[in-house]
């Protein structure tokens, strides 16, 4: 397995800020590299506090944001105009890249519930975008970053310890999930760990204790962020807050 790097900073603001400035060079090292960049992107306190950061960035002007693959680790089942959508919390970032040439249908939001009956309807139609942007052969695209914040049960994207999940790459719905909204849409383990850099993005004094664990043992049912790795590097971004029982 590849070596985990924990950073630390001095509080969730200098977080977010150092979060941006590194996705900022990370998208524009995969441009320069292969044209196109693929990131997935989480919703939360932290996840969208970071998304802010990005637009209040002066560097975004060098990213060629038109190449660029939005995805999303999951997503609250609810309708397109609910305040719970994470897509929706994270709108500032898209309108400040719209003026440098965000294109909106590599944007790939989930499902809502207005637009599907059913979680798992929108769970299929996600796998069928991810397929359409993979290479042959593949579920879905390389993911250049993935995102994910962790609760302080220690889930990640909505893989809730001791609740739904699957041993295959994929995409699935989950219902009764202990913090609400409770119908989610969310990427399976599989896929998680397919991406070449995985972050986990932690800050808070009430997650010390997830964050600890999470690094002592390897366990996917019990602590779903134990379990999350990239291909080529995995990074814990946390505050010095989340940081203390390490
Ligand atoms: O429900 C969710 O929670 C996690 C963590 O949220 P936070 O506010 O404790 O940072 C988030 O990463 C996930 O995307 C979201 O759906």
């Amino acid at each position: 397995m590849i070596a985990r790097q924990i950073l630390i900073h001095e509080d969730p603001e200098a977080t977010a800020n150092a979060i941006a400035a590194r996705l900022i060079t990370s998208i524009a090292d995969a441009l320069a590299a292969r044209g196109v960049a693929h990131v997935v992107v989480t919703g939360g306190s932290l996840g969208i506090a970071a998304l802010e950061a990005v637009a209040a960035n002066p560097a975004k002007t060098s990213v060629i944001w038109s190449q660029v693959h939005f995805w999303w680790g999951d997503e609250r089942f609810v309708a397109t105009d609910s305040a719970d959508r994470n897509v929706l919390q994270a709108e500032a970032l898209f309108a400040a890249l719209d003026e440098l040439g965000l294109d909106r249908s590599t944007v790939h939001a989930m499902g809502a519930s207005d637009k599907y009956d059913t979680a798992e309807q929108a769970a299929e139609a996600y796998a069928a975008e991810l397929a359409a942007e993979a290479e042959q052969g593949a579920l879905n695209p390389a993911f250049d970053v993935l995102m994910l914040g962790m609760g302080p049960d220690s889930h990640v994207a909505s893989l809730f310890p001791n609740h739904t999940r699957s041993d295959q790459p994929g995409v699935i719905a989950v219902h009764d999930s202990p913090k609400p909204p409770p119908h989610r849409v969310t990427l399976t383990m599989g896929t998680i760990n397919t991406a070449k850099e995985v972050w986990l993005i932690v800050t808070g004094a009430d997650k010390a204790p997830a964050l600890a664990k999470a690094q002592h043992e390897i366990n996917e049912v019990a602590v779903p962020a134990s379990a999350v790795h990239g291909t080529e590097a995995t990074r814990w971004i946390v505050d010095r807050a989340a940081s203390t029982l390490l």
